[in-house]
């Protein structure tokens, strides 16, 4: 792999675990490489034990895909390890990927066990695609989630996503932003987000800052004759209430008001939130200073905003670090990525992943997704999965089903909903047809996306369990799957 430097482009393709080209050695030596497989990327746990996930991360893995080759250095460094052979390197010297690729849109809340990725591909490119397309997919989501929760506990008051510094690594602060951003933070600490993806970048002050002075009211005032406009004033350095309050209200009567300019803010970042803020409000209020604003960070989350909020903090808008950028609550997203199905003499060939844990069994086949909605209420109903032939029709009567019970379904009635697709074309054999979206646009398709859930799949904790059926065709496939121990043939 080439050296990685975070200034300059990378060639990320040997982000790979090793298995997966040791796996392709062998596909090759046997003739097996070229066979078309399927493999579906799903996820088996809301993290958090939430009632969704945003999906997000697909730009990047388009990115990835785009650019994966095996560089001389790669091939170079493969060769030292004296086990495979010359014509695998000329293979890989030679390597893209001509495999078609169908997902789910950024943004878009989705839930446990539907294919969120849809890979159609020569086994050999479908399986070396595996490990970084889940660390794109598992990263970004997370992240994109945990940011829901946060920015759904301030109930419309900003946050700024403040988590660099103890981002596990550039690129989880660099790629954690954006994902912050998708998942609905008003903006970044992190520069490089925003030069790379249009993050609006955000900030007040550090603590430093207002040492470095003599004093703490003559740091304040060299901020604000610097920034009169946007002046957000750090008060806990040395005492809230008795000496950061203050002297921000004298700033802003000495230094802004005969400037014609008001104090935009103060940041409070230690002590008890609950108190410290009602007291400052009256304090600022008192002072005339209605407008400015009382911003608090200090190790919050979506649960300690919520009790915060709940205390009655006075508060109009959250700094959130590090417990966002790492998910510290639930720092694993475990998305997976298993093969479906192969192609054989023209035929597709379902596949089945048989566990004794009931959860990772697996659902065969190539398979399309959708997303039902009732029209009375423009709600989601649940999604289901179905074969990639089968055809559902909105005029017709539709039963769905648990993805292991039979007696477990229920009957959608003709008429009184709408299918619509999850996934859309990405790649198709090779080329990328899927338009790369602003975050902007992703953002503002996720928010009509999360509107169509009900209230109570948003709930932190116990939330409802949203419905992800199987077609009758499906289930009864997979159960014949299973009664004969995974075979098909
Ligand atoms: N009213 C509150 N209710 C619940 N949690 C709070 C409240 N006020 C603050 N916290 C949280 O308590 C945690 C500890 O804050 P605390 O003020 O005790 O230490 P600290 O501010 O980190 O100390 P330091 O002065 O060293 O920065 C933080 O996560 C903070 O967000
Ligand atoms: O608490 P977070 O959610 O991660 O928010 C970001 C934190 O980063 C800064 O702290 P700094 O690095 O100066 O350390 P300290 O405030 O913890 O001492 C800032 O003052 C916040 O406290
Ligand atoms: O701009 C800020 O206030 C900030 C940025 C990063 C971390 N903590 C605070």
């Amino acid at each position: 792999m080439e050296k990685m430097n975070v200034s300059s482009e990378r060639n990320i393709t040997l982000i790979m675990d090793f298995y997966e080209l040791t796996m392709s050695y062998n596909y090759f030596k046997m003739g097996k490489g070229e066979q078309i497989v399927y493999f579906d990327m799903f996820y088996r746990k809301n993290p958090d034990n939430g009632g969704f996930v945003i999906f997000a991360g697909l730009q990047q893995l388009i990115e990835a895909i785009q650019d994966m080759h095996f560089s001389e250095g790669d091939i170079e460094y493969l060769r030292s390890l004296h086990i495979f052979d010359e014509d695998f390197f000329d293979y890989l010297r030679n390597f893209k990927f001509t495999g078609t690729i169908y997902a789910v849109k950024e943004g878009t809340p989705v839930f446990p066990y539907e294919p969120l990725v849809t890979v159609k591909a020569k086994l050999i490119e479908a399986q070396l695609i595996e490990t970084f397309l889940l660390v794109t997919i598992n990263h970004q989501s997370l992240i994109a989630t945990k940011a829901h929760r946060v920015c759904q506990e301030a109930k419309g008051r900003p946050v700024m996503e403040f988590g660099a510094r103890r981002a596990q690594g550039y690129d989880g602060a660099h790629y954690g932003a954006r994902a912050a951003y998708i998942g609905g933070v008003a903006g970044t600490a992190t520069t490089s987000a925003g030069v790379a993806f249009g993050v609006p970048v955000l900030g007040t002050m550090a603590h430093s800052f207002v040492q470095s002075f003599d004093s703490e009211f003559e740091a304040f005032k060299a901020y604000a004759t610097i920034y009169p406009d946007s002046c957000v004033l750090l008060v806990d350095t040395y005492d809230t209430l008795k000496s950061g309050v203050p002297n921000a209200i004298r700033v802003a009567e000495e230094v802004l008001a005969p400037m014609g300019k008001r104090l935009a803010g103060i940041r409070l970042d230690s002590g008890d939130i609950a108190y410290l803020t009602k007291k400052a409000r009256m304090m600022l209020d008192v002072a005339g200073l209605h407008d400015c604003k009382i911003t608090v960070s200090n190790s919050l989350d979506e649960y300690l905003i919520r009790s915060v909020l709940e205390q009655g903090a006075q508060i109009d808008s959250f700094g959130v670090g590090e417990n966002m950028i790492v998910s510290k609550s639930a720092p694993v997203f475990g998305g997976v990525y298993k093969l479906a199905a192969v192609e054989k003499d023209g035929q597709i060939i379902p596949k089945i992943k048989i566990s004794e844990n009931t959860e990772k069994i697996t659902n065969p086949g190539y398979k399309k997704v959708y997303r039902l909605i009732e029209k009375e209420t423009n709600k989601a109903i649940a999604d289901i999965i179905a074969f990639h032939d089968e055809i559902l029709d909105e005029g017709q009567d539709l039963t769905i089903y648990h993805q292991s019970d039979a007696w477990k379904n229920k009957t959608l009635y003709a008429g009184t909903y709408e299918i619509v697709p999850l996934q859309e074309l990405i790649f198709d054999q090779g080329k990328c047809v899927y338009p790369e979206y602003s975050l902007e646009e992703i953002r503002a398709y996720s928010t009509k996306q999360k509107a169509l859930l009900w209230d109570e799949v948003f709930r932190l904790e116990y939330p409802h369990i949203y419905y992800v059926d199987l077609t009758k065709k499906l289930l009864d496939y997979k159960l014949k799957m299973l009664a004969e121990g995974g075979k098909t043939e």
